[in-house]
């Protein structure tokens, strides 16, 4: 049995507005909003996990006195790919603000007959073992990005716990995802059921990378 799917568009909240906001045509013109709706979807996503995680009993001092708080145990690992998880991370950094963090380049290249392959090149990571590993990147696709980069960053040590934070995944991205890391949980922000032949996912958004930080020349 793979690890559940945690969809928020199953359910009302201010999530929903973001991803619709992410959407249109016309409100992703506006970069700096596109970036921040990201950023926002990181941070709900990194409250919704957070009651995942393990607490202990603490004692808190306070000018009056003392207060019995439940605070977490472990500080997860945040990891990106480069370009478009960057607002994500960021929203999900604001919320774990004491978190470990990891980077990896991952982008497609291109060939003329439009099939395309990953290249993965870049990675930056610390220890992993027995740690909340939490993943993020915009849009899991065919989950080819995802999946090498799960697989990179299993060498730094077997993490106990890993999320994979989306703000959108197609139906064929989570299934490859299931199939090649079935301990892994998916927290997306909807699910859509088509990919173009280029593998953009239908309806989607378009380019998350574009659209966060500009056109940039094909590979
Ligand atoms: O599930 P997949 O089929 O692998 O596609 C998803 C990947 O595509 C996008 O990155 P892209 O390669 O466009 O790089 P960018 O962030 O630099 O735009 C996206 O941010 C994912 O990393
Ligand atoms: O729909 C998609 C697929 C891959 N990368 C994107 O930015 N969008
Ligand atoms: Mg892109």
């Amino acid at each position: 049995m793979p690890a559940p799917i945690h969809n928020l568009s199953l359910e009302n909240s201010i999530a929903n507005q973001y991803v619709a906001e992410l959407r249109s045509v016309d409100i992703q013109q506006d970069p700096m909003r596109f970036r921040q709706n990201l950023q926002r979807l990181g941070e709900v996503m990194a409250y919704e996990i957070s009651k995942t995680m393990a607490y202990q009993a603490k004692t808190v001092e306070t000018p009056l006195g003392e207060a019995e708080v439940a605070l977490p145990i472990e500080q997860p690992v945040l990891a990106t790919i480069l370009r478009a998880g960057l607002p994500m991370h960021q929203g999900l950094l604001h919320i774990f603000d004491r978190a470990d963090n990891a980077f990896v380049s991952a982008y497609r290249r291109h060939h003329k007959d439009g099939s395309f392959e990953i290249n993965l090149e870049y990675v930056s990571c610390p220890e992993l073992e027995d740690r909340t590993l939490i993943i993020a990147d915009p849009m899991l696709a065919t989950g080819a990005s995802m999946a090498m980069t799960i697989e990179a960053l299993s060498v730094y040590g077997q993490a106990r716990d890993i999320h994979v934070v989306v703000a959108i995944a197609a139906a064929d991205g989570i299934e490859h995802i299931q199939r090649m890391h079935p301990r892994v949980h998916i927290w997306t922000g909807a699910i859509d059921d088509e990919l173009t032949a280029k593998s953009y996912i239908v309806p989607g958004l378009g380019d998350a990378g574009d659209l966060a930080y500009g056109s940039k020349i094909q590979d």
